[in-house]
């Protein structure tokens, strides 16, 4: 499916087109970035589209006391969130989402793409309790297959969560289809739809590989 037919047919697959995170997408994607910059635009990005995603959070009047007088305000209502990275790139990301909920609790999925199948593999699992009483946001910078993405949800819903969004920055139009055959109730917030996969499933033009490019390993 082209980029167009994607949007026009699934509902809340929603591309972040703010300058701010085009321009840092871009340098993302320059080869020249250091290590030290590449962590930092990727958690300046968590932020930037965290926030984007946390647009419909739910609040409520509390009563507060201001220096001069009792008033009714707003404020998040509900169980805290819950930020679920998905190991190792997500963690950058998670980073970033958790400037905006400093209190929110992290989850941790630990998933490595087996080189030779392009499936994923666990290898680590670790969630707050009450996930079913949450607003889960699974991030992670690159949705290629969409193969680790659609397992770590279908990990927090055997757990009891319902209401489930995802965070990446760049995404194949393959792997976003496959996403939402999977999870058509995930809303996906979205840097970049790149071009195509190429052989290796790696996202063209994309970053190379985020892990790799976050933390100077190879
Ligand atoms: O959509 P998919 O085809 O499943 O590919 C995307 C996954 O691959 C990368 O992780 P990787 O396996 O390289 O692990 P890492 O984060 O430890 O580098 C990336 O961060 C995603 O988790
Ligand atoms: O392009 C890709 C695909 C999978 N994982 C990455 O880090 N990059
Ligand atoms: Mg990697």
């Amino acid at each position: 499916m082209t980029r167009d037919e994607l949007l026009n047919t699934y509902k809340d697959i929603f591309v972040i087109k703010h300058p701010f995170v085009q321009h840092k997408l871009t340098s993302l994607r320059d080869k020249n970035t250091s290590t030290r910059e590449f962590r930092m635009l990727v958690e300046e990005l968590g932020t930037l589209i965290g926030y984007e995603a946390t647009r419909d959070l739910e609040t409520a009047d509390i009563e507060i006391e201001t220096p001069l007088e009792k008033a009714m305000c707003p404020a998040l209502k509900g169980k805290k969130l819950c930020i679920v990275t998905i190991m190792r790139a997500g963690n950058g990301l998670a980073e970033g989402v958790l400037k905006l909920s400093p209190s929110a609790r992290v989850g941790h999925v630990g998933l490595y793409r087996d080189p030779e199948t392009k499936q994923p593999v666990e290898y680590y699992l670790k969630m707050p309790h009450s996930v079913n009483e949450r607003t889960i946001i699974v991030v992670d910078p690159m949705l290629a297959t969409g193969n680790s993405a659609i397992m770590a949800i279908d990990k927090m819903k055997e757990m009891g969560a319902t209401d489930i969004r995802f965070i990446c920055l760049f995404a194949a139009p393959e792997g976003i289809e496959a996403f939402k055959k999977a999870h058509s109730d995930v809303a996906m917030y979205i840097g970049a739809i790149d071009r195509e996969l190429d052989e290796n499933a790696y996202i063209r033009p994309g970053v190379g590989d985020a892990g790799d490019r976050i933390y100077g390993t190879r």
